[in-house]
């Protein structure tokens, strides 16, 4: 039903994000410039200006601008990241570079769900509204940064210390969210606070038949692992932590300092990441920027579920300045697939979630202005 108006038998959206998916942004070493390529193009396709702001060398922050007619308002952000994570092409069921597209629907490809979708869903829905000669009363930006997917040090981290960041003078943004098996779709009002810790435990070494005492391993036993006919001068275990905003951090380090300190002498730590800002979005009905959110969701008979998200995201840096961010991608009827093997998305369902921006942009640009505001 989505293909019969169009000759070549794709509908000409669903064309261009399989372009897009063809695009080698996956790490370690992601095609960038693709990406700028293929974005300088859509900004000419859609009359919009493009600024690009390299934040680290080699890593550029591309932003679209679509002004408002009220432009000291604040404006609206629309982010996404452009790298993907790498593949075992050994385990995918096609090219994870190739969008195939099976007999379904379904459009395979590493990024098709994070977040390559959600990026030309965005665009599609600018497009649309621009050709029936809507305008937004706030300012809009659509900002596609690098790096998102090895912690956003290069991209989002920095960028939001800018000055160019602040002079977009963002009320409110979204970003990634994740697919909903079921009907209805997911959002995302914070996050957890990935804490990325190495647990260093020295102890004395010797001939693996001997009764040493003082080991590495009977203090790393004790934090946490094993470890069998070594006995190495030092041990270390690594944990990927994700802590809720409910969680208190301060409380939380004094216990993993006290777990080391019983698993014996001279056990240290250190982190790899450790994100300590927990703000959270308000979702309360007062919210005008929540409530215009959730009317267009309604408006387009969507059932919302409401989650704190699992793993991190730019919008942690966005709520860390204090910008209110959403974490949205309107996929449901989906299995959960990011950074899994045959990742996919149907492609009415992305189709839909165009309609779905093209509600929600208008929605949110029209909030009106808010206590301070010009
Ligand atoms: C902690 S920095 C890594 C960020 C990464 N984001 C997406 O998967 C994550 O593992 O959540
Ligand atoms: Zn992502
Ligand atoms: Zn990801």
């Amino acid at each position: 039903t989505t293909t019969k108006n169009y000759p070549e038998g794709e509908h000409p959206s669903v064309s261009l994000f399989r372009d897009y998916l063809r695009l080698r942004t996956v790490h370690p070493e992601p095609d960038y410039d693709a990406a700028l390529r293929f974005l300088d193009r859509i900004a000419e396709e859609l009359d919009l200006p493009i600024k690009k702001i390299e934040v680290c060398p080699g890593r550029v922050v591309s932003i679209m601008t679509w002004e408002g007619t009220k432009p000291s308002l604040k404006s609206v952000l629309l982010n996404s990241h452009t790298d993907v994570v790498p593949v075992y092409q050994e385990h995918w069921k096609y090219d994870a570079f190739s969008a195939f597209k099976d007999a379904e629907g379904n459009i395979y490809g590493r990024g098709s769900q994070d977040m390559k979708c959600v990026t030309i869903q965005y665009i599609e829905a600018v497009r649309r509204l621009k050709a029936e000669g809507w305008k937004p009363t706030r300012t809009l930006h659509l900002m596609y940064v690098p790096d998102e997917e090895v912690g956003g040090h290069k991209g989002m981290e920095t960028f939001v210390l800018h000055p160019e960041f602040r002079n977009l003078n963002i009320g409110f943004s979204l970003d990634e969210g994740l697919a909903n098996p079921g009907e209805a779709f997911t959002v995302f009002y914070g996050e957890r606070n990935p804490w990325w810790i190495t647990v260093h435990c020295p102890g004395s070494p010797g001939h693996g038949s001997r009764f040493v005492e003082n080991t590495a391993a009977e203090k790393l036993v004790s934090i946490g692992g094993v470890a069998y006919n070594v006995i190495p001068a030092e041990m270390d275990v690594s944990f990927d932590l994700r802590i809720p905003p409910t969680v208190n951090l301060q409380e939380f380090e004094k216990q993993i300092k006290q777990w080391c300190k019983e698993a014996g002498e001279d056990v240290t730590y250190d982190f790899a990441q450790k994100h300590m800002n927990q703000n959270i979005t308000s979702t309360e009905e007062s919210d005008p920027w929540w409530s215009a959110f959730t009317a267009a969701c309604k408006s387009l008979n969507m059932t919302l579920e409401k989650e704190i998200f699992p793993a991190a995201t730019d919008s942690r840096f966005i709520r860390a300045v204090g910008i209110p961010a959403i974490g949205f991608s309107p996929m449901n009827r989906t299995p959960i697939l990011l950074h899994d093997h045959n990742e996919y998305l149907n492609e009415r369902v992305f189709l839909r979630g165009i309609s779905v921006y093209e509600r929600l942009i208008p929605a949110l640009t029209s909030v009106s202005a808010l206590p301070g505001e010009a």
